[in-house]
């Protein structure tokens, strides 16, 4: 194989994406395979709901990866990750909830799967790379690589790849970084790939109707997180049906009468409590992450950066300082509303991710 010439693997999950990403790779001259994950068992779902929808894991999308990996005349697997994606991102995702956080299982299924257990089959396949369809880019820099937004704003995913550690960056390529959805969808009509119209995957994969309070409860049962709604100043003012049905910032649902608009504070799952209160009371100025990986090695000490506490949030100025235990402190020039446990934070210099971790 000539030196420009690479074997790359593409996680193809049938969407316009990594579809376009696996033509344009094909196109550019490089031996392509293609490889799906089945990652969730959609039947059952649709079994029981009666229902079909597309989603990132579904049979359909199974099919959708095989009919484009033939019509680009590359080979195609398809690898079965149910147990382990059941294991990592659905159980976490289920303990996480009825701990009283909101979790992320993107963020933990690109870290966990796609970069962990495919990176690893694809080295298997003795592939140079690995290439997904995010919208976000590594650049190689004197010190290291580095992870950066994608070119479009409105899509850039770097915010779900936090976690990625050098060893991975030196292998995963992303194509599709420095282009915008529209270039993408022009390419797609362009390369005749039948996907082009495909509709954008659903916020929650394994979710697909977007009902996660049944969901939780088909997992673990329902009835044994009831308890009471109680206001800041410690008034007991109704009861709920399950913590896990609630998240920070929540204002409607809550069901209850008061002079002022209330909104969740806090979720305090060890005592089946949901803590409500005014507006100004969703305003944090502090928080603790664990589980905080960097790009490069740890800060020394603290460092002035822009942070981003949920992926639609836009980054404001704070000061990360690292602790022991993989922890960081996170303080905001102006406190924030919408701080919640479970979701990531996550650290830009620029275009430039920094690091992350998790919202203890
Ligand atoms: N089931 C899967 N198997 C293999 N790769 C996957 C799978 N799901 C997602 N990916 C990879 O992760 C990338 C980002 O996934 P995401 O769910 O954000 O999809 P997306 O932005 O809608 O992309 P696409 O249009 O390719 O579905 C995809 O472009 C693809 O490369």
């Amino acid at each position: 194989m000539s030196a420009t010439k690479k074997r790359i693997v593409v996680a193809m999950s049938g969407g316009v994406d990594s579809s376009v990403t696996a033509a344009l790779l094909k196109e550019q001259g490089h031996e392509v395979i293609g490889m799906t994950m089945q990652i969730w068992d959609y039947s059952s779902f649709a079994e029981k709901n009666g229902e079909t929808c597309g989603s990132c894991c579904s049979h359909d999308d199974v099919h959708d990866a095989r009919r484009v990996a033939e019509s680009l005349d590359i080979p195609f697997y398809v690898v079965n990750f149910e147990k382990d994606f059941q294991r990592q991102v659905i159980d976490r995702f289920c303990d996480d909830y009825f701990a009283g956080r909101t979790p992320n299982p993107c963020v933990l299924c690109n870290q966990r799967l796609k970069f962990e257990l495919l990176l690893r089959r694809a080295r298997e396949l003795e592939a140079d790379l690995l290439a997904t369809g995010h919208y976000a880019r590594i650049e190689r820099e004197p010190e290291g690589f580095v992870l950066r937004k994608g070119l479009d704003p409105a899509k850039d995913q770097s915010y779900f790849l936090f976690t990625l550690t050098q060893e991975e960056m030196a292998r995963v390529i992303f194509p599709l970084g420095v282009m915008s959805k529209e270039e993408v969808r022009a390419h797609a009509a362009r390369l005749n790939l039948r996907v082009a119209e495909k509709a954008e995957s659903q916020d929650i994969c394994f979710v697909p109707d977007g009902d996660y309070v049944r969901f939780l409860e088909e997992e673990r049962g329902g009835g044994h997180m009831d308890g009471e709604i109680v206001h800041v100043s410690g008034q007991v003012l109704g009861r709920h049906r399950g913590t896990y049905r609630y998240t920070i910032g929540q204002r409607k649902g809550l069901g209850l009468a008061w002079s002022e608009p209330l909104y969740v504070v806090a979720i305090d799952a060890a005592n089946k409590r949901v803590v409500v209160g005014e507006k100004p009371h969703l305003a944090v100025r502090e928080l603790r992450l664990r589980e905080v990986t960097w790009s490069l090695a740890a800060p020394p000490g603290e460092l002035r950066m822009a942070c981003r506490i949920r992926y639609r949030h836009h980054e404001v100025p704070a000061t990360v300082t690292p602790l022991e235990h993989d922890e960081a402190c996170v303080v905001f020039d102006t406190p924030q509303n919408g701080v919640t446990p479970g979701q990531a934070a996550v650290f830009y210099d620029g275009y430039r991710v920094v690091g992350g971790g998790w919202i203890a």
